[in-house]
């Protein structure tokens, strides 16, 4: 895809983890520098490490850090969203572009709680965006105008790609892509560990584990890379990959990796739930 300037400046609300991935995505990108950058935290000890390592400007007033930024990513957790966007609402201005990150609060919520002459859109980023090779789903409200959609895909196609689809498939992606890392890294763990009971030093377990996923992702990212020929050039018909993987299925990997998916789809949902009650009732 091609790269779009990203709107100036990117005003990051929430310094935590996913907002420190994203600010390393995008000062990476080099389409973003880091005056480009505003961020805000609520303790000066976690400003001062966001600043030492990036050099990005830090505030600790939300309403300040809206006015006039190109595009808003709210990066709060769930509890603290909905006083975070009551701060920001008299701040924001028309045509201004507001982004969630939250994985559990839903596009009718933020709407109602949002002025109605902002854009509202909702991203569901993964930590891969540190490096620019993000898969980003995202969401668009009820009254996006189509520059606010530029500007928010400039924004994650400078951390890798953006891909646009409905709120449900969003909310299966949060299941799929946005934990996924974490269900990728276990696996890494997993085999190490299957690696030291066969007595293999745990420092050398993890290292072999570690490179085997990296080689392994890089032979995934060439060019019309399909999974199926990847394994076939492993596994010699009746060898000993082969009866690796029939272990696997016996064991009903499918059935752990589907059930892993499903109970975090439910969790998004039913927090889902829970926020849109919450939010129907005055604060
Ligand atoms: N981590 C991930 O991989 C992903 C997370 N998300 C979503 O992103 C959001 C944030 O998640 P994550 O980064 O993991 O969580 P974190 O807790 O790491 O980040 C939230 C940050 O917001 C700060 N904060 C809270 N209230 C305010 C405020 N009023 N003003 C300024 N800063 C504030 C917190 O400060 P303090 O440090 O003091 O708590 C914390 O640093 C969630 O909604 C989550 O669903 C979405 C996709 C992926
Ligand atoms: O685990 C969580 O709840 C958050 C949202 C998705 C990724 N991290």
């Amino acid at each position: 895809m091609a790269l779009h300037p990203v709107p100036s400046p990117v005003a990051l609300l929430g310094g935590g983890k996913i907002a420190e991935a994203l600010i390393q995505g995008l000062l990476r990108s080099g389409l973003v520098r880091p005056s480009d950058v505003r961020v805000t935290v609520r303790r000066s000890e976690r400003g001062e490490a966001l600043r030492s390592r990036h050099g990005v400007h830090v505030l600790m007033d939300n309403a300040q850090a809206v006015r006039g930024a190109g595009v808003v990513l709210l990066a709060v957790r769930q509890a603290q969203l909905r006083d975070l966007m009551a701060v920001i609402s008299p701040a924001l201005a028309p045509g201004q572009t507001v982004v969630s990150l939250s994985a559990d609060v839903r596009l009718a919520q933020l709407e109602a709680a949002l002025p109605s002459f902002v854009s509202v859109i909702r991203a569901m980023p993964h930590t891969p965006v540190r490096v620019g090779a993000g898969v980003t789903p995202l969401t668009a409200g009820t009254r996006v105008m189509e520059a606010a959609k530029r500007a928010v895909e400039s924004v994650f196609a400078a951390t890798g790609q953006p891909l646009w689809m409905s709120e449900e498939a969003l909310t299966v992606c949060t299941g799929v892509s946005c934990t996924g890392p974490a269900y990728v890294f276990r696996f890494v763990e997993a085999l190490a560990q299957a690696a030291v009971a066969h007595g293999m030093d745990a420092a050398e377990a993890a290292a072999l584990a570690k490179g085997t996923l990296i080689g392994a992702a890089k032979l995934l990212a060439e060019p019309d890379a399909a999974t199926p020929r990847l394994i076939a050039e492993i596994a010699t018909p009746g060898g000993i990959t082969e009866a690796g993987l029939l272990a696997m299925e016996a064991e009903g990997l499918p059935r752990v990796v589907g059930e892993a998916v499903s109970v975090a789809i439910q969790r998004t949902r039913e927090r889902a739930d829970a926020n849109a009650a919450a939010y129907s009732t005055p604060k």
